[in-house]
Formats: structure tokens, C-alpha cells, sequence
């Protein structure tokens, strides 16, 4: 994997990507590159497609055309599981977590899932004791120690979406996809997140959905703008938003609103 990695130096390639709901084109042949260990943002007004885009590489709607490649290799065809176990994993816009179960099960239900490991009794301690260390690592990581005792369902809105992230990242994936992961929050509460998220992708590959173009200036190192199943530009967050082109869609939306 790491040597087709290096090969194209893409985390995630999409080509001629498109996708129609029976008479409905909703992709138009989307070509989007997203280099190893960047961090990138897609952006576009509402219903251009963000969430089907999400939906398509993650695998859980087939694309009608085109191909996706990550790390290299195309995973078009595979099912969720089998592309999240290839390096990819996605958080959701709705939260995504078991709300009666502790912080800490959480997390370590993600890493079991991960090393293929069931509950039960007869695990060997030592094993049991490795799975532990790690979710309890991703506990720290996402600054969720002091709650890990405490029911997924009782935290802050802000902490569920870091425990969200705490579960994409006991799947030991390189390439991460968040969905709006600051929506609903304060300026604060964003800035903590903003923090957070840089934090957990040091290394990684992230792409996210994002409306709010003080987090992509913050974050990100390069921008897509979708409008209506097309790439309209990718670039830095300051040639995109000084972008004329990219003005008049989200313009055009505002007028049409
Ligand atoms: N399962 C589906 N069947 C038919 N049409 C769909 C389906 N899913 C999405 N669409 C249509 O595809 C278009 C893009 O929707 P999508 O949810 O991907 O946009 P979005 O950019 O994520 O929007 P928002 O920012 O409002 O969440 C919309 O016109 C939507 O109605």
C-alpha cells in the first residue's frame, strides 16, 4: 500500500466521478486530488452535493461512473467496511455514538471492531489489556478522560462530536472524513474543536465538509468549492475566497434565497 501511496502522492483520488438518483445528475464528473496529508475542505451552497460526495467515497451509494482511489487503489464496488479497513474513515454530521454506554465502551468498542476482537470471556488478558491502552490513548486525545465513565448520552453536544472523532480514529485510518464537524457550535466551542481536529489529523489525511470559512482559513490547506455536482475550484483558502467565480455561486445563492 505505501508504495502505491508514494507512487501518485494522492490520499484520495476521484475521476470523472458521477452519480444520478434515476433522471437526476447529481455528480457531473468530479475530479478532486487530495494529496497525502493535507488537510482539505470542500465547500458549496446547499444541495450541491457535499453529503452525496461523503456518501459516494465512503461506499455507501455507488457511483453511476468514474472511479475513487484511495492510497493508490481503487475501492469502487467495495462495501463501507471493506474501504474503511483499507485507511478510511468517516464521522457523520448526525451523531453517530451509543448513547448508553460509557465514554470509554465507546471508544473501545471501536478499537475491538478494529482487531476483529468479539466481546466475551474468554479473551487472553493480554490482548484485553493492549485494547484497553488504546482506547484509553483515544480517550486523552480527544481530552474526554475526566467523562470516560460517564453514559456517551449525558456529554455536551461538543464533547459527542469529539467522541465521534475518538470513534474514526480507533479505526487506525490515514484518511479521515468529517461532515461539518463544527455545525451547531459556539465560537468557542469551535475554536476548541478547530484545535482538536488539527490535533488528531497531525499526520494524517482529512477531509471535511465545512460551511464555516474561518475554520477552513484555520485549517485547511487547500479548498474545493462544489457547486451543483461540479468542481468549480480547488485551492488555497485565500484564492478561494478571492475567487470571482466562486463569489458569484455563493452570490447567486444568496440573491436566489
Ligand atoms: N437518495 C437520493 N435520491 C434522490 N436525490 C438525492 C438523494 N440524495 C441526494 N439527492 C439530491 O442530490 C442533491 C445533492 O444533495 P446533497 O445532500 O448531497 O447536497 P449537500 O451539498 O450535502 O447539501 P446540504 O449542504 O444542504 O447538506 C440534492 O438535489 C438532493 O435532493
Amino acid at each position: 500500500m505505501s508504495t502505491l501511496h508514494s507512487q501518485t502522492g494522492f490520499a484520495l483520488q476521484l475521476t470523472d466521478v458521477t452519480k444520478s438518483f434515476g433522471e437526476i445528475s447529481v455528480m457531473k464528473g468530479v475530479n478532486l486530488a487530495i494529496k497525502a496529508g493535507e488537510r482539505h475542505a470542500v465547500i458549496g451552497p446547499n444541495g450541491a452535493g457535499k453529503s452525496t460526495l461523503f456518501n459516494l467515497i465512503s461506499g455507501m451509494f455507488p457511483v453511476t461512473s468514474g472511479d475513487i482511489a484511495l492510497n493508490g487503489r481503487s475501492i469502487v464496488g467495495l462495501p463501507p467496511y471493506q474501504i474503511n479497513r483499507s485507511g478510511l474513515a468517516r464521522s457523520f454530521q448526525i451523531t453517530n455514538i451509543f448513547p448508553r454506554l460509557s465514554v470509554f465502551e465507546n471508544l473501545r468498542i471501536g478499537v475491538l471492531a478494529r482487531h476483529n476482537v468479539r466481546f466475551g470471556l474468554f479473551q487472553p488478558v493480554s490482548r484485553m489489556r493492549r485494547i484497553n491502552d488504546e482506547a484509553r490513548a483515544i480517550l486523552a486525545e480527544v481530552g474526554l478522560d475526566a467523562r470516560a465513565a460517564d453514559m456517551a448520552g449525558d456529554l455536551t453536544y461538543s464533547e459527542q462530536r469529539a467522541l465521534e472523532i475518538g470513534m474514526t480514529l480507533t479505526t487506525g485510518a490515514d484518511v479521515i472524513l468529517l461532515d461539518e464537524p463544527t455545525a451547531g457550535m459556539s465560537r468557542e466551542e469551535t475554536a476548541q474543536a478547530v484545535e482538536l481536529i488539527r490535533s488528531v489529523t497531525e499526520g494524517k489525511t482529512l477531509l471535511m465538509v465545512e460551511h464555516d470559512m474561518s475554520v477552513v482559513f484555520s485549517l485547511c490547506d487547500r479548498v474545493s468549492v462544489l457547486v451543483y455536482g461540479n468542481i468549480l475550484a480547488t485551492d488555497t483558502p485565500k484564492a478561494i475566497s478571492e475567487n470571482r467565480e466562486v463569489q458569484e455561486a455563493y452570490l447567486g445563492e444568496e440573491t436566489a434565497s
